[in-house]
């Protein structure tokens, strides 16, 4: 699959999974807007995305301000001079019981998985017509989306709202030629699981390290997912080759056979 001369955005990608997927889709030969909050760490993976000799641009923005991400998807258009691929791929976990959840904790995990999914979504979609062009919409949901996880179960129903505005949009998008789709990770090694792995401890009291191997001894696979697992994926739903496919929400978890 090429990429060669397409223009694609990736949210989160200044690190982990998000960073995987930018480096990948620029691989494949797409030039590649790369959109966080992190100002400083977006700078280092423009730097590698430059060397492979595609070109690069970034954008600070938080995904949860739709002001924000219209204007992130305008200025991947005016640098690169085309808009082909969104990744909505940015998101924050919360390891808490149920019951100790709060209002403040719903409003800003909702706000920047859920909402700023659909911001996503509708940005990229205005831009392909505005352009009179197809296009791929790509989002991050997770083996989260299709089971719900004791201790990340706010987390986990947004990932499984991710699933239905990918199937919603799909449907309301597919007579433009736009195709929406989710991929969903299953245990992958970034610092969302470290964090993850010290709540639980701090929570539980389990030695550190210990939650996260309990789930990575669950993966029939028998390691850890990386993020080019997990972008290998996404270059595939962003390339030509997924172009029968939408609405759909792709598990790549490596066989997870304990939850
Ligand atoms: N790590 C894992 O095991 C899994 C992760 N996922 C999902 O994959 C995506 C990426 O996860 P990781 O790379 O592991 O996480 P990470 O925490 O390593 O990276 C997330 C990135 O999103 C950015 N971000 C956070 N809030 C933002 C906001 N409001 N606006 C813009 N950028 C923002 C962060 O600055 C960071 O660069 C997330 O949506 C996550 O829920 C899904 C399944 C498994
Ligand atoms: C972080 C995440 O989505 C899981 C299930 O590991």
């Amino acid at each position: 699959m090429s990429l060669k001369g397409k223009v694609a955005l990736v949210t989160g990608s200044s690190q982990g999974i998000g960073r995987g997927i930018a480096l990948r889709l620029a691989r494949e030969g797409a030039d590649v807007a790369l959109v966080d909050i992190k100002a400083d760490k977006l700078e280092t993976v423009k730097g590698e995305i430059e060397a492979m000799g595609v070109r690069s641009t970034t954008f600070v923005a938080d995904v949860s301000d739709r002001d924000q991400v219209y204007a992130a998807v305008a200025h991947a258009e005016k640098e690169l001079g085309g808009f082909d691929v969104m990744v909505n791929n940015a998101g924050i976990a919360q390891v808490k019981p149920l019951a100790d959840v709060t209002p403040e904790d719903t409003d800003r995990i909702f706000r920047i998985n859920v909402n700023g999914v659909l911001w996503g979504i509708q940005a990229a979609a205005k831009k392909f017509i505005e352009r009179g062009q197809k296009g791929k919409i790509i989002s991050a949901s997770s083996i989260a989306g299709h089971d719900g996880f004791a201790m990340l179960g706010i987390y986990s129903a947004t990932k499984f709202a991710v699933r239905a505005l990918t199937q919603a949009a799909a449907k309301e998008y597919a007579s433009q030629g736009i195709t929406v789709n989710a991929y969903c990770p299953g245990i992958v090694g970034t610092d969302m699981w470290v964090e993850i792995d010290e709540r639980f401890a701090d929570i539980t009291g389990a030695p550190k390290g210990e939650t996260y191997k309990k789930y990575v001894d669950g993966i029939a696979l028998g390691r850890a997912q990386t993020p080019d697992d997990v972008a290998a994926l996404v270059a595939f739903l962003a390339g030509e080759d997924s172009d029968y496919i939408t609405g759909q929400a792709i598990l790549t978890d490596g066989g997870i056979v304990y939850r």
